[in-house]
């Protein structure tokens, strides 16, 4: 019954704490998270800059160690970078002499892996973030929310187990970054990867989330988990319904009780 109950979850941490060792001494970076992330489930992480949202996203990849505690994916122990993990952060870092398509291939590309089916799916990906008319332009033609939609193609690739994404949308100007967040809503929707989405915008964590986790000040633990009640697929419509507000509200001043922002 219990090994039942484990293939439901996509991702745990259990007591992880994470310690960077530096010239000036060590900085305790994570001092005790634990979660357990359902297989489909979209969980955002909010918290005041600099309280471990990265260093835990690194963690789950296998691209930083844990200092003590352990992170599982599918009931494995990650112990190293996660192939099966799509990735993308606020900057799309594109290869600016790749087209589009290329671009969305690299990942394959890289292991030497690319096949019909592999460029079929890629194309395919094209056409879900509405990109497969540039998909032969070069990333400069492109604005920044299209380089981001190219970012989130290429994250999808692999068909990855689960999707990784600290803070994609924060270098974007305002209406492009909602725009980016309906579009992801709409594409995850399409896909229902278990997803984390590290931001500091309470409003997209709530728009796209199924739960929001708040992390407090560093060194870091998890001080809230809010389930996120809507309905999928999400409309724009749901910010303007009254338990959206009172969601925002309560996020919000649980951010602040950590700042000590009154
Ligand atoms: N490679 C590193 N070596 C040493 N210290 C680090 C390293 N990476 C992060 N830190 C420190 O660990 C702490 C947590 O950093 P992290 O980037 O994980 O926070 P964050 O919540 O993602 O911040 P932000 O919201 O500003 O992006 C910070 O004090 C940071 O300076």
């Amino acid at each position: 019954m219990l090994a039942q109950v484990e293939t439901f979850k996509a991702i745990t941490a259990a007591r992880v704490r994470k310690v960077y060792e530096t010239p000036s001494g060590p900085v305790e970076a994570v001092a005790e998270v634990d979660f357990e992330i359902a297989r489909g489930d979209f969980v955002s992480i909010l918290g005041p800059s600099g309280c471990g949202k990265s260093t835990l996203m690194l963690m789950i990849a296998g691209l930083e160690s844990t200092t003590s505690g352990a992170i599982t994916l599918d009931g494995l122990q990650v112990s190293g970078p996660q192939t099966d993990a799509g990735m993308m952060f606020q900057d799309p870092t594109l290869l600016p002499w790749r087209s589009v398509l290329d671009n969305v291939l690299f990942p394959i590309d890289m292991r030497g892996a690319v096949s019909s089916e592999s460029r079929t799916r890629a194309e395919s990906l094209l056409r879900m973030v509405d990109l497969w008319a540039f998909r032969d332009k070069r990333p400069r033609e492109l604005s920044g929310g299209m380089r981001q939609r190219v970012a989130l193609a290429r994250a999808l690739v692999n068909d990855p187990r689960i999707l990784l994404m600290d803070e994609p949308f924060s270098a974007l100007d305002a209406i492009t970054r909602d725009e980016m967040g309906y579009a992801l809503a709409r594409i995850w929707d399409t896909t229902r990867k278990t997803a984390i989405f590290i931001t500091h915008s309470i409003r997209e964590a709530i728009f796209l989330s199924d739960r929001v986790l708040v992390m407090g000040r560093r060194p870091s633990t998890i001080i809230e988990d809010v389930r996120i009640p809507f309905e999928r697929p999400r409309d724009p419509s749901i910010e303007a319904d009254p338990r959206f507000n009172e969601l925002y509200l309560h996020l919000k001043a649980s951010i602040h009780r950590t700042t000590g922002v009154q």
